[in-house]
């Protein structure tokens, strides 16, 4: 099976609603360093701002992936590497879990071949996609490490994504979730600001993601936090 990010460490997901800061481009921002970007955000996403991000990063050599938040937004494009669809494990609503993903293939000819699901545990109760998802966050390192087993044992998940978008997590249970997979790939994403923050879920995660720093701080900030996940990985 391909599976890429069995090799990457570090993964910078572009939210296609936000801005760049001053003076950077795509071209500086596929010039990271990262193993690859992720196109997606929940909030004000359209297809035509997918787009956008896509053709101003399509003549780079970066691994390109859509995370799409609903089936409107996602984009036919061969300068995608693939689609990487979220299932949120511990949503209210069962929409977020199987009910967009149904419509989606109901609708639409899916490329199964550049397609594969990211099980997401939501744990920011403050953040957009908790919010939408009504995703109970409420849970124990335990839990989470149970929710992770779910992943890959009974659902045959190949990624698993503690998710805890605008603040960092708990080590703990991020490690939790780590501790609790064999095969899968454990994405860390939320709050990572600098090189020790990335380090720390680095230590305890397979691929750290790093969103908001880019459109806040920008890619200077963004290329530390490659480093820290480089070097959080090596040490464990
Ligand atoms: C079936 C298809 C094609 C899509 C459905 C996919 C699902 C289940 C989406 C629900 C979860 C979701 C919206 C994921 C998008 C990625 C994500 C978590 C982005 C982070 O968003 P926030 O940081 O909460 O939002 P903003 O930054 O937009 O405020
Ligand atoms: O924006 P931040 O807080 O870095 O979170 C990254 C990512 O996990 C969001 O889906
Ligand atoms: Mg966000």
């Amino acid at each position: 099976m391909n599976s890429p990010w069995a090799d990457w460490d570090h993964v910078l997901k572009v939210d296609p609603d936000k801005d760049l800061v001053d003076d950077e481009t795509f071209d500086d921002v596929c010039e990271t360093g990262t193993d690859a970007i992720e196109i997606g955000g929940t909030l004000d996403v359209t297809s035509d701002k997918m787009r956008r991000v896509i053709d101003a990063c399509r003549t780079h050599d970066v691994p390109l992936y859509q995370e799409p938040s609903n089936p409107a937004v996602v984009v036919d494009d061969d300068a995608l590497d693939g689609y990487l669809v979220p299932v949120v494990l511990n949503a209210g609503d069962v929409a977020w879990v199987t009910g967009a993903h149904k419509e989606w293939v109901r609708i639409d000819t899916i490329d199964w071949s550049r397609t594969t699901t990211e099980a997401y545990i939501v744990l920011n109760e403050e953040a957009s996609v908790a919010e939408l998802t009504d995703a109970d966050c409420e849970q124990t390192a335990d839990d989470v490490a149970a929710y992770a087993k779910v992943a890959e044992r009974m659902l045959g998940q190949e990624v698993v994504y503690v998710e805890y978008s605008g603040t960092l997590g708990d080590p703990e249970k991020v490690a939790a979730a780590h501790d609790a997979l064999e095969e899968a790939t454990l994405f860390y994403g939320g709050g990572v600001h600098d090189y020790d923050d990335a380090y720390l879920m680095g230590q305890r995660s397979d691929v750290v993601v790093v969103g908001d720093l880019l459109h806040d701080e920008g890619v200077e900030a963004v290329r530390e936090t490659v480093e820290g996940a480089r070097d959080g990985k090596a040490e464990q």
